[in-house]
């Protein structure tokens, strides 16, 4: 599908703004044409044909069009730029819209930068182009053609001349539109790069200090830098190359008009009024035609704009079911799950078998890089497996809706992400839960005498991805934080690694407690936290190499056993 039918099924969504746009600018157009064409009147009827009673008549006309020319040059820009707003409101929806529902994988190999540069850059350059460019771009025609016809209606020769000349604008925009649109695409290539460079610098700064990297940082950051700048100049010399190509017809028209025009004044085919109109309308003519021809080059350009959005656009969805959960949860069962991140890489999960006890405390134990994380992106839905099937209730997990899935299913990662929020803001997520239930959650976590010591309690900004706060507190918020939820099925990714022995005790303790007959599925390393689990699995090698209580498993002198002693 071409990029112009691609578009407009955003471009459709503004269709009555950008008509009115456009019939807007075209009356702008036609009352600054009639100011001009108003002189020849003056100029022949009052000062050559001395019939100056018609003079106030004209005066009035011309200011009374001034005033409304200005007026509608104020509202047709405001409207515009409504219409522009509009459309980017659209686009910047639908790619957030995206952003959410986009098959992970992707997402993260696509990199955050290159979001953060769709969602700024490209939204803003199409929705300019296409509300605001556009519509001028047909007003300039509009202008092109209303005065092609009024200069052909009295001198069809230097319009024939003048349109020869315009003509070498279109060899000229045909010669250099889609080299300018290739080169416009590398830069913004190159400044997203440059911006996912410096965005990746930024997040990793600690590290950069930690391994005196600056030096090797600052290199690569240079040459990415020295790269787009080449890239830039590049763009720019093509650009002027463009523009000093068009300049000497500028001064061929003024030429013909002089030259032809004046001949025709002396030859008396030509009056004195339409000679000074015709020769300020061959200057607005090529004005237009270039104002045409640089619409063209930017519609080409913007292009470039629209490939990539397209291209963010084409990523895969997540898949979704249609089906909606209801009632508990009774079963879950994962059959011959197979799964991969890549096609192209290893085998993670090999044919894994698992029922999960419901209503249980399950634990998922192995070897670091054994699979056990994995499981719980299955379980949570940020990945498919590549084959087999996880089972709820007998029925599908894929054929289930992720929006009623999402809301029996919490997690907690080992880091978790915190937003530059207050603590309060961070626990409730937009949720209304009454206060005293967040500080008991807070107490039984071991996280509320802590908050009190901040200079605002609960009303302290964590800062940029919880910065101001250890890791350890960083895992208590975000228990609390899914522990509001009471979530039918709770899953904790090694969800209490950062603290201390004492307080992760006392911690597993009260999630014990509040977690009684719900499902909660432990990952760990650190195996006194699970003894007193249900069930636990032992991964290894993304299979099932056993599974029983501590107990049971201590006494087979299988892999559990190792685990516990090293
Ligand atoms: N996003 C990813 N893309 C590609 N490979 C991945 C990804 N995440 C994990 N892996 C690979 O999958 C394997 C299993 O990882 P997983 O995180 O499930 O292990 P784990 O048992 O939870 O390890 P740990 O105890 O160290 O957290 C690892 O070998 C890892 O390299």
């Amino acid at each position: 599908m071409s990029n112009l039918k691609w578009i407009s099924r955003y471009t459709g969504r503004i269709k009555g703004i950008l008509t009115y746009t456009i019939i807007l600018l075209m009356i702008e157009k036609a009352a600054e044409l009639s100011l001009t064409g108003l002189q020849k009147f003056i100029i022949d009827d009052v000062f050559i044909n001395g019939d100056f009673n018609l003079l106030p008549y004209l005066l009035i006309g011309l200011a009374f069009i001034a005033v409304f020319y200005n007026i509608l040059h104020l509202y047709a820009a405001k409207v515009r730029i409504k219409g522009q707003q509009k459309l980017h409101t659209i686009m910047l929806n639908t790619i957030m819209r995206k952003l959410h529902h986009s098959n992970v994988h992707t997402f993260h190999q696509y990199g955050t930068g290159k979001y953060v540069q769709n969602l700024t850059n490209d939204v803003n350059q199409i929705s300019s182009s296409f509300a605001s460019a556009f519509p001028m771009g047909i007003m300039d025609l509009f202008g092109a053609l209303v005065i092609s016809i009024i200069i052909g209606f009295n001198n069809l020769p230097i319009l024939i001349g003048i349109m020869v000349i315009s003509t070498f604008y279109i060899v000229l925009g045909k010669y250099y539109g889609p080299k300018l649109k290739m080169e416009q695409r590398e830069s913004a290539n190159m400044k997203s790069d440059l911006i996912v460079f410096m965005e990746e610098g930024i997040s990793s700064s600690r590290e950069v200090i930690a391994f005196n990297r600056e030096s090797y940082e600052k290199k690569e950051y240079n040459q990415a830098f020295q790269n787009y700048f080449k890239q830039i100049m590049k763009e720019n010399r093509l650009l002027n190359k463009q523009m000093l190509s068009a300049e000497p017809l500028k001064w061929a028209v003024n030429l013909l008009v002089l030259g032809y025009g004046g001949y025709c004044v002396m030859q008396n085919t030509l009056s004195i009024g339409t000679f000074v109109v015709i020769y300020q309308f061959s200057s607005q003519l090529l004005v237009s035609y270039q104002r045409v021809f640089n619409f063209l080059i930017n519609m080409s350009r913007s292009f470039a704009f629209v490939d990539r959005f397209r291209d963010v656009m084409n990523i895969e969805d997540e898949k979704d079911g249609m089906q909606k959960l209801d009632g508990s949860i009774s079963t879950i069962e994962m059959n011959k799950i197979q799964f991969k991140y890549d096609a192209n890489e290893r085998t993670i999960l090999n044919k894994l078998n698992i029922d999960i006890p419901i209503g249980k405390k399950v634990a998922f134990v192995g070897e670091s890089g054994s699979g056990k994380s994995t499981v719980s992106q299955l379980l949570t839905r940020f990945y498919e497996p590549t084959d087999g099937e996880i089972m709820i209730n007998q029925q599908p997990l894929s054929n289930i809706s992720r929006d009623s899935w999402q809301k029996k299913v919490s997690i907690v990662f080992q880091e978790p992400y915190l937003f530059p929020d207050t603590i309060i803001n961070n626990l409730l997520m937009g949720r209304a839960i009454p206060k005293d239930k967040v500080i008991d959650l807070c107490k039984k976590m071991q996280i509320h005498d802590f908050i009190l010591t901040l200079p605002k309690g609960y009303n302290t900004n964590v800062g940029e991805r919880g910065i101001k706060l250890s890791g350890g507190q960083k895992q208590r918020l975000a228990l609390v934080r899914a522990l509001l939820a009471d979530s039918e099925i709770l899953i904790l990714d090694e969800a209490t690694s950062a603290l201390d022995m004492k307080t992760e005790h006392l911690v597993q303790k009260n999630i014990d407690t509040l977690r009684k007959g719900k499902t909660t599925i432990i990952i760990a390393h650190r195996l006194s936290t699970i003894r007193n689990a249900d069930i636990i699995f032992v991964i290894d090698k993304g299979k099932i190499a056993e599974s029983g209580t501590h107990s049971e498993l201590l006494k087979t002198n299988g892999k559990y056993r190792e685990l516990s002693i090293s």
